[in-house]
C-alpha cells in the first residue's frame, strides 16, 4: 500500500486525541456505577457535539444500542485496546535532565502502554545513576544496549542535539520517537514523529486569560 492511500485509512488525529478524555470520562462514570451511557449523555458532559462522539466511538468496534447506550464497562475496554493502552511497549529515553527525569518518575505512563526501560545522557552526574526505577547510561553505550524489542524513543535533549539524537535513535532500531524538543526533526517518512509541547498549550492559555486578539 503506498504512503498515501495508508494516510487515506488512518483514524483522524483529533479523533485519537479526544478517545483518551473519553476513557476517563468513562473510568470515572463507571466508578459510580453507571453501567449503560449514551452518546448524547458523553457529548453533554464533556462538551462536545453528539454527532462527534458517535463518529469518534464507531472508529472502534463497539456500536451503540438505541436507547440504551454503550455499555460502560466493555467500551472502556474496547477503547483501551484500540488506543493501544493494553499493550506495553517498552521506551527508550534520550536525556535524563529536568523532564527526562520528570518523565522517569512518571509511572501513570504505564498506564498509558509505556514503560521506559533505559534511559541515555551524556552528563557524568547522570550516567550510572538510577531516575524512577531506570538506570540511565552514557549516550555511547546506545548501540550496546539498544534491543530489536524497544521501538519508542523519548527525545528530551537540548535542541542542539535533537536532529543528531534522533538520527542515532533510528539508527538503533527505534521506530517511533515522542518528541518533546521544540525542533522538527527531520527522518524517513516511515518513522512516527510525535511532537509534543506543553508550552503550545500554556500559550493559548495566556492568550485566552489576556483575551488577545
Ligand atoms: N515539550 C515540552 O513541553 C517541553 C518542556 C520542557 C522542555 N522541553 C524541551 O525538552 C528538552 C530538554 O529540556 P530540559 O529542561 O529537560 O533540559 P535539561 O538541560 O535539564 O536536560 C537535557 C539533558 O540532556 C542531556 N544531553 C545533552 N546532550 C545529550 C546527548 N547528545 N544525548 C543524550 N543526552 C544529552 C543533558 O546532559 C541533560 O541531562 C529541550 O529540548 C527543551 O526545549 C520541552
Amino acid at each position: 500500500m503506498t504512503n498515501d492511500k495508508k494516510k487515506d485509512k488512518l483514524v483522524p488525529e483529533p479523533a485519537l486525541r479526544r478517545m483518551p478524555c473519553y476513557l476517563a470520562y468513562l473510568k470515572l462514570a463507571k466508578n459510580q456505577g453507571v453501567k449503560h451511557i449514551s452518546s448524547t449523555h458523553i457529548a453533554r458532559d464533556m462538551g462536545v457535539d453528539p454527532t462527534q462522539v458517535t463518529k469518534d466511538l464507531s472508529y472502534t468496534s463497539i456500536v451503540g444500542r438505541t436507547r440504551v447506550g454503550y455499555e460502560v464497562a466493555p467500551l472502556i475496554d474496547v477503547l483501551e485496546d484500540f488506543l493501544g493502552f493494553t499493550v506495553m511497549d517498552e521506551a527508550f529515553l534520550f536525556g535524563a535532565g529536568s523532564l527526562g527525569t520528570a518523565l522517569l518518575h512518571d509511572h501513570g505512563l504505564r498506564q498509558f502502554g509505556l514503560k521506559i526501560v533505559a534511559a541515555f545522557d551524556v552528563d557524568p552526574k547522570m550516567v550510572g545513576q538510577e531516575v524512577g526505577g531506570v538506570k540511565i547510561y552514557h549516550i555511547d553505550d546506545f548501540p550496546r544496549i539498544k534491543t530489536d524489542q524497544v521501538l519508542v524513543g523519548i527525545l528530551t535533549v537540548p535542541v542542539e542535539h535533537a536532529q543528531e539524537t534522533a538520527e542515532l535513535m533510528v539508527k538503533g532500531g527505534i521506530r517511533a520517537i515522542w518528541n518533546f524538543t521544540p525542533v522538527r526533526i527531520r527522518l524517513d517518512d516511515d518513522i512516527v514523529v510525535q511532537n509534543t509541547s506543553l508550552y503550545a498549550h500554556l500559550a493559548v492559555m495566556f492568550n485566552r486569560l489576556h483575551g488577545k486578539k
